[in-house]
């Protein structure tokens, strides 16, 4: 069984507007990238994953549960969610309580959390800041604290909506050597990118959203050789595809 299934999923706000028109995806260990123009449904699809959302038609199954039996405290022990905005996440005043503050939710001890997330502050470089109030930090920053808060939770399945915006070289280096070193651990990272470059420089499975269907989905570096499909997607090809093309 995968880690995450999805099966014939169908997911409307209102009556009137499907958002997401039968998705039907697994999910193993591959870290994948989804992407698609705004408004192809890519945000709705991971909280429906993340149980934010029920489907209106369909199931997902995370880790064997159907998300329509658990709440989302209950599937959070399984599967973190780092925003698009720092600022829907973040609500404590200081970089330590702010990062604790999942860990304890999912039932960590405080020294079990406070060890694990002194760990992840220092791997995105913040371990310096513990009491320090997170709107005091540069702008790139509360993205980090947000990645660290996810990471100390330790689940078999991460999930960052965007993470590259906003983000220098030296943030998106950083970016890359934590998805890979998750990858590493066994877990399952899937990631909302508008940067293709990134998507193809880091993800093995690329899957295109458009429309609220999957447009396409396969190996990162074989989708994007797709490129009239690409460009009915509203997408821009990787730099490196561009480059192949010329030479
Ligand atoms: N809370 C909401 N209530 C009603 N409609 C919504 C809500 N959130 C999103 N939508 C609509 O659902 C559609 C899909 O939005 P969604 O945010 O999932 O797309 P997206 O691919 O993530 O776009 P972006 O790249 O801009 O984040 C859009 O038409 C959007 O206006």
């Amino acid at each position: 069984m995968s880690l995450i299934e999805v099966n014939h999923l169908h997911f409307s706000y209102s009556n009137n507007q499907e958002v997401l028109k039968g998705i039907d995806l697994r999910f193993n260990g591959e870290t994948t990238a989804i992407v698609g123009q705004n408004g192809a449904g890519k945000s709705t699809f991971v909280k429906l994953l993340k149980g934010l959302l029920t489907p209106t038609e369909g199931e997902i199954i995370v880790n064997q549960k159907n998300t329509k039996d658990y709440t989302t405290a209950q599937l959070a022990k399984d599967i973190g969610m780092v925003f698009q905005n720092p600022s829907d996440q973040i609500f404590k005043n200081t970089v330590i309580s702010e990062v604790m503050f999942g860990p304890l939710n999912i039932g960590q001890s405080e020294a079990e959390a406070r060890e694990k997330s002194i760990e992840m502050l220092k791997k995105v470089n913040l371990d310096k800041e513990l009491e320090t109030n997170p709107y005091d930090l540069s702008l790139s920053e509360p993205k980090m604290i947000t990645i660290a808060s996810i990471l100390a939770m330790d689940t078999k399945i991460v999930i960052f909506d965007e993470p590259t915006m906003g983000q220098d070289f030296a943030g998106k280096e950083k970016l890359k050597e934590i998805i890979f070193e998750l990858r590493d651990q066994g877990k399952l990272v899937i990631c909302i990118l508008h940067d293709m470059d990134f998507a193809v420089e880091v993800f093995e499975r690329t899957i295109v959203f458009n429309q609220g269907k999957v447009l396409l989905d396969g190996p990162s570096e074989e989708v994007f050789t797709h490129k009239e499909i690409i460009k009915q997607a509203h997408l821009e090809q990787p730099h490196i595809a561009q480059i192949a093309d010329e030479i």
